[in-house]
């Protein structure tokens, strides 16, 4: 059996593939300089006359899916395959799989990085030292950037998928409370309280959104849902930009209704002008859609992803094919 994978890959899991399935042809998308389009990626299913094949970002459309009737697998190391055509594999029979929590990690370590540097207002306080603003005397930087500690603080996840129950058991130690609204989620531990969407953003010091879009979630989180937030809270969103209706946020911002925002993701990525005044806020910490940005996310995704081959070619566990296309299609609708 042919393998043919364009997603980085861990050169142990290559050699696993190797063993257990017999040829590997490695051809990163990465080095080519960007991901693949139709043309290229059928040019080099048909060249290599691959039965899988294990992309990342590049483009599996319905043409190529039709273009090359042999493949019997994909895997598409990401999060949400949005560059998959799984109605069009689906039809054809091929199961869909991805990689649901590779950058789980990656993201719950970001969120406790940012949320503490900004109640800690690191940034400011580097700014100041960095302008040479110190004099002799009073204590002024201690005054000027006293912080608050997330120690005992309530974090309401919105979302509680496999980010959400990451960061959630990473701030246990702190400790932290733990709310959330996920209908589609019974609480995995007795300790985090599944609460309504109100009394996430009622009573929680950081409210932390971990939603896909969907057409439910796209602008589900309103002017409504911010004017119930304490003033002394804090919006993060490290999911999508789409599930917020940013000109809501931006006036909690400006009338000083919430104590400030923590944003990975934006509107237009590149932000634009409106974006960019959210940005701008002194009262918000943004970071270019970094958070799940690591090496070692390249690693998770092929150790998933082997995981998925084996389970699929060698256990024949046929149930898992009808999971994987079903659950990436229910998520889109
Ligand atoms: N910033 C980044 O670099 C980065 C990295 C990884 C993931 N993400 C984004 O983070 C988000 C969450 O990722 P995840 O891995 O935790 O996904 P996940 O699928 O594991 O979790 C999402 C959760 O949202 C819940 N949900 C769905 N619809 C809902 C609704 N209407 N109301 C409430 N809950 C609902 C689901 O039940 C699920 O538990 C996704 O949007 C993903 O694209 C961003
Ligand atoms: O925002 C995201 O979801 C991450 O940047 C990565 O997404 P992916 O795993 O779907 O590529």
């Amino acid at each position: 059996m042919r393998i043919l994978i364009t997603a980085p890959y861990h050169e142990k899991a290559q050699q696993v593939l190797q063993e257990t399935f017999g040829e590997v042809i490695y051809r990163p998308w990465k080095p080519h300089g960007r991901a693949y389009n139709e043309e290229e990626l059928i040019g080099l299913l048909e060249e290599t006359q691959a039965d899988a094949l294990i992309t990342e970002h590049d483009h599996v459309t319905k043409e190529v899916i039709n273009a090359y009737p042999d493949l019997q697998f994909i895997g598409v190391c990401r999060g949400t395959p949005s560059n998959v055509a799984v109605e069009t594999a689906t039809e054809n029979d091929i199961p869909v799989f991805h990689t649901p929590a590779r950058n789980a990690q990656a993201v719950a370590e970001m969120f406790v990085a940012n949320v503490i540097t900004f109640m800690r207002n690191t940034i400011a306080g580097c700014a100041w030292l960095e302008g040479e603003n110190w004099e002799a005397g009073a204590h002024t930087s201690y005054l000027q950037f006293k912080g608050s500690e997330l120690a005992g603080k309530t974090i309401g996840m919105v979302g509680f998928g496999a980010i959400g129950q990451r960061i959630a058991n990473m701030v246990k130690c702190f400790p932290c409370t733990i709310q959330f609204y996920d209908p589609y989620t019974e609480s995995p531990d007795p300790d985090y309280q599944k609460v309504s969407l109100e009394e996430v953003f009622a009573s929680s010091d950081i409210v932390s959104v971990h939603l896909p879009v969907t057409p439910q979630t796209t602008g589900m989180i309103d002017e409504s849902l911010i004017s119930l937030m304490k003033p002394d809270a804090i919006f993060v969103n490290t999911a999508r930009a789409m599930v917020v209706k940013r000109e809501a946020l931006l006036d909690a911002l400006e009338n000083n209704r919430i104590k400030g925002a923590i944003l990975d993701v934006f509107d237009h990525e590149p932000p634009d002008e409106v974006d960019y005044k959210i940005i701008h806020h002194p009262h918000v910490l943004a970071t270019p859609h970094i958070a799940g940005a690591t090496f070692e996310v390249e690693d998770h995704h092929a150790y998933i992803m082997n995981d998925a081959l084996v389970a699929w070619f060698i256990k024949e566990d046929k149930n898992i094919k009808q999971l994987a296309n079903k659950e990436i299609l229910a998520v889109k609708s």
